[in-house]
């Protein structure tokens, strides 16, 4: 019997506008409850990682969006480590983001990124993050 030994794949999405990024604040599970996130989501089998992101953002947050570029390295997030967390920087195409499953939505200034309680495995994205978003045109 075949094993599949690689990890599911959560995809998030740093949305960058006007030079800020968005953070999402989740609800569930109460251990992460409060804290912030990309917004994003579980990669469906077959589908690859710019599609699950787009899907996600439909879902999540009623936006159209493009992925701008993936940022460099992935973390084992959730229970036991089990998934790997991808994050892109993507541009809103249409729509304005509304919080359906998140508490909280915030636009952050990317020099103070760390101004709200990222899940752990988050954090490491941040650094390159910072450097990136300025750069971007609005
Ligand atoms: N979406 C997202 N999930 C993250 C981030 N950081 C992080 O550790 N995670 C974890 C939390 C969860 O254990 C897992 C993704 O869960 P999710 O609840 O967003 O996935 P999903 O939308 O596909 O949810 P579901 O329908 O399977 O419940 O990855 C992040 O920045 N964005």
């Amino acid at each position: 019997m075949a094993t599949d030994v690689s990890p599911q794949v959560v995809v998030g999405a740093a949305v960058v506008r006007d030079g800020r990024v968005l953070a999402a604040r989740r609800t569930t599970p109460p251990e992460a409850a409060g804290r912030w996130e990309f917004p994003g989501g579980k990669v469906d089998e077959g589908e690859s990682d710019d599609a699950a992101l787009v899907r996600e953002l439909a879902e999540e947050l009623g936006v159209r969006v493009r992925v701008v570029r993936w940022l460099a390295g992935e973390q084992s997030v959730g229970p036991g480590g089990r998934y790997r967390l991808r994050v892109a920087v993507v541009r809103l195409e249409a729509g304005e983001p509304e919080a359906t499953e998140h508490d909280r939505l915030r636009w952050l200034d990317p020099a103070r990124l760390d101004e709200v309680d990222w899940l752990d495995g988050d954090r490491p994205f941040l650094d390159e993050l910072s450097a990136l978003a300025p750069t971007l045109d609005p």
